[in-house]
């Protein structure tokens, strides 16, 4: 998928927005390599933070970007931790029902004390909502370690898109992600080094979701790729 056919899925259908996706994403190609569909997210970082060092800060375990395709394609659930992350997620090239966890598991988190986040990620847990879902954490770094203790509980998402963000437990909980990934054979995208974010966790699965399409097009065979 071109940029200015993701941008037209978003719904930038204007002349001048189709100008300047083109333009962006031909400026970062100059910078970021074009060679696999791990660099596609490598660009993607790049494109959404503005930053050309981001691509050497991605981190992909276990094919993500075949994996995270795969499961668009077959509809699953696109889970995020907070409202933002959801938000950021295109409604369009994609049948997956998107959904946060933030919102659940208010009373484990007032009974325990731990942060909404983290609660809201083990009661859908309960629900069985991660198996086979894109697991998306872009901000809350107990969300990301409660997803661990998920996966080493024997949940299996599709894929983790994990990029929270911050100064308490983010880069920790980012190594652990990369730890339980290499341990469960897990489909993982990370970053390293403090910066990420949920503007960040949705470019990153929108990138998911532009796959699936071009898969889907007949641009992409997923069987030909890492
Ligand atoms: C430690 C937290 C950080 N949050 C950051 C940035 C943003 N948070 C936004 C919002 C609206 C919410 N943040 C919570 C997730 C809240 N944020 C936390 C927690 C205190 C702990 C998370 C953790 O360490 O794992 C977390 C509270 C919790 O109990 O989980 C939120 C749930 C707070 C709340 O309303 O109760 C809430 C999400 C609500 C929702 O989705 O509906 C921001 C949008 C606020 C803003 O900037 O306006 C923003 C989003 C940034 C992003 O890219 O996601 C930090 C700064 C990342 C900070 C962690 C950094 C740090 O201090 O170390």
């Amino acid at each position: 998928m071109t940029e200015r056919d993701a941008y037209a899925d978003l719904g930038a259908t204007t002349q001048e927005a189709m100008d300047i996706a083109e333009t962006s994403m031909d400026i970062v190609r100059t910078f970021v390599p074009d060679e696999t569909l791990t660099d596609r997210l490598r660009q993607k970082a790049v494109h959404s933070t503005g930053d050309i060092e981001f691509q050497h800060l991605i981190r992909c375990q276990n094919d993500p970007v075949v994996a995270g395709a795969r499961a668009v394609l077959d509809e699953r659930p696109i889970v995020t931790d907070i409202t933002m992350a959801k938000a950021g997620i295109t409604g369009r090239g994609h049948d997956c029902p998107v959904r946060k966890a933030i919102g659940n598991g208010a009373e484990l988190a007032a009974e325990t004390g731990m942060t909404r986040t983290a609660a809201a990620v083990l009661e859908l847990d309960k629900e069985g909502v991660y198996d086979g879902a894109i697991a998306v954490v872009g901000n809350a770094p107990t969300a990301a370690l409660a997803l661990c203790d998920c996966i080493e509980n024997g949940t299996r998402p599709a894929a983790v898109v994990a990029t929270p963000v911050g100064f308490v437990k983010a880069e920790e909980s980012r190594k652990r992600v990369r730890e339980i990934a290499e341990e469960y054979g897990v489909p993982a995208v990370t970053n390293v080094g403090k910066r990420g974010g949920s503007g960040l966790a949705a470019a990153l699965t929108n990138e998911l979701i532009h796959v699936a399409s071009d898969v889907r097009n007949g641009d992409v065979d997923l069987a030909n790729h890492e």
